[in-house]
């Protein structure tokens, strides 16, 4: 029987011949929460009263850390004193940075493994053919104790992406336009696979694009093996893998063409992704300007963004936060001289955390601001007062309107 490639991976952790629809316990390759996620999951697991299987276990603090308060200090506390005493993956201040962005950096993520996550956005894992998605934390507490999960296989739409970016276009513009057509909650437990022309689109831009699926409700994504794959996966530690695809013939139960050459620049304007204008029709006024997070927080990005401040200036009337989304990345924009470049012109340039993409801390929106920003979601008082708005674009586009003091494309600086 054909089948598509989430019904393999479900299969073959489950070691039965499953078909979407169908429900099956499945071995989970590695579990992992955060600082928000996995004081619950403890709880729930030392209620279990079992031994933990600490090597698929990975706990990365990165929401509210370094502590922002009491509250955020206990549940770092909570998260790391679990991780020492049972010896767990564990990576700390310093060492991690946001949770997805790590997982696929340490080589968690690879092709055909089945990963569940504390956290929405695991289904970025897809960039690199692994099965991943968001649990609850109730749920990573079972995991802990049994290395196991029940699931109900989904079903696969198909995204078949033909034609080729152009100019100003990046994995966030695609992904945009995706969501603008598939819709929030369209794709609600299915997988959503991107195929076709996926050799136009480096491994960071699929990261944005998986890490978005979830705002169209997909309960996992998935992009092919390619060289591309390879290439990064041979640059970190992976262990072996198993490299799985949807056969030809398979199962889909929706197929969306969309022909790149089509995609202009893009925005999501308040207050959900899915509502997506072109970029050079948006021009209001912002206070902040932010890029970060496991959407669009990495060294291409914020390349992209130093080359376009590069010997220009913040505008006086913006604050322009600029949060790596790892401590790698951290690193390699130092050794690049891309911190250099940012904080001459003005802009804040931060330690590795989730801080403000969900209005936790390091740039909290005020009554009335507005911000535009790399991040994924938008909804009210995402990122801080219920009055605010956030824009959401690529950091090209984010990095020119901190120039201009309004949203505006790297075209008109
Ligand atoms: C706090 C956490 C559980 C949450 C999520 O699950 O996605 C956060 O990461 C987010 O982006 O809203
Ligand atoms: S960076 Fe934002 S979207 Fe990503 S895990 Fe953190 S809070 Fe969630």
């Amino acid at each position: 029987m054909s089948k598509t490639a989430v019904e393999k991976i479900f299969s073959e952790k489950s070691g039965t011949d499953s078909k979407s629809g169908d429900y099956i316990v499945a071995n989970v390759d590695y579990v992992m929460a955060n600082d928000i996620t996995a004081p619950i999951a403890i709880d729930a697991f030392n209620e279990l009263g079992m031994k933990p299987k600490s090597d698929k276990i990975i706990i990365i603090p990165d929401h509210f850390v370094p502590p922002k308060d009491i509250n955020s200090a206990k549940q770092y506390k909570k998260s790391k004193d679990f991780a020492l005493e049972n010896g767990t993956w564990f990576y700390d201040i310093g060492h991690g940075g946001v949770c997805h962005q790590v997982m696929m950096e340490k080589g968690f993520a690879a092709p055909g493994r089945l990963i569940a996550g504390a956290d929405s956005h695991t289904n970025t894992y897809g960039a690199l053919s692994a099965i991943s998605t968001g649990i609850g934390s109730t749920e990573a507490g079972v995991i802990f104790a049994t290395g196991k999960m029940w699931f109900k296989i989904p079903e696969t739409i198909k995204i078949n992406l033909t034609g080729k970016p152009g100019k100003g276009v990046e994995g966030k513009d695609i992904i945009l336009h995706v969501l603008s057509k598939i819709k929030n909650g369209g794709a609600a437990y299915k997988c959503m696979e991107f195929s076709g022309n996926i050799k136009y689109i480096d491994i960071n831009e699929r990261m944005t694009m998986a890490n978005m699926t979830t705002e169209a409700g997909a309960k996992c994504s998935f992009f092919d093996t390619d060289e591309k794959t390879i290439e990064y996966l041979n640059q970190r530690n992976t262990g072996s893998y198993k490299i799985v695809k949807s056969d030809e013939n398979a199962d889909f139960s929706q197929t969306f063409n969309i022909d790149m050459n089509n995609i202009e620049p893009s925005i999501a304007i308040p207050n959900s992704p899915d509502n997506v204008r072109i970029a050079s029709a948006i021009h209001e006024k912002i206070d902040q300007a932010y890029i970060g997070s496991c959407t669009n927080g990495r060294i291409e990005d914020i390349r992209k963004a130093a080359a376009i401040l590069k010997g220009r200036k913040v505008n006086r009337n913006v604050r322009l936060m600029v949060v790596p989304a790892s401590q790698e990345v951290y690193n390699q924009a130092l050794r690049e001289g891309l911190i250099n470049t940012i904080v001459e012109a003005g802009g804040y340039f931060s330690g590795t955390t989730c801080g403000a993409c969900l209005g936790g801390y390091m740039g909290v929106l005020g009554p009335d601001e507005v911000c535009i920003s790399s991040t994924n979601r938008n909804f009210i008082g995402r990122m801080g007062d219920k009055t605010s708005k956030v824009y959401l674009a690529n950091p090209s586009i984010v990095a020119s309107s901190a120039i201009l003091g309004r949203i505006g494309t790297p075209e008109e600086i």
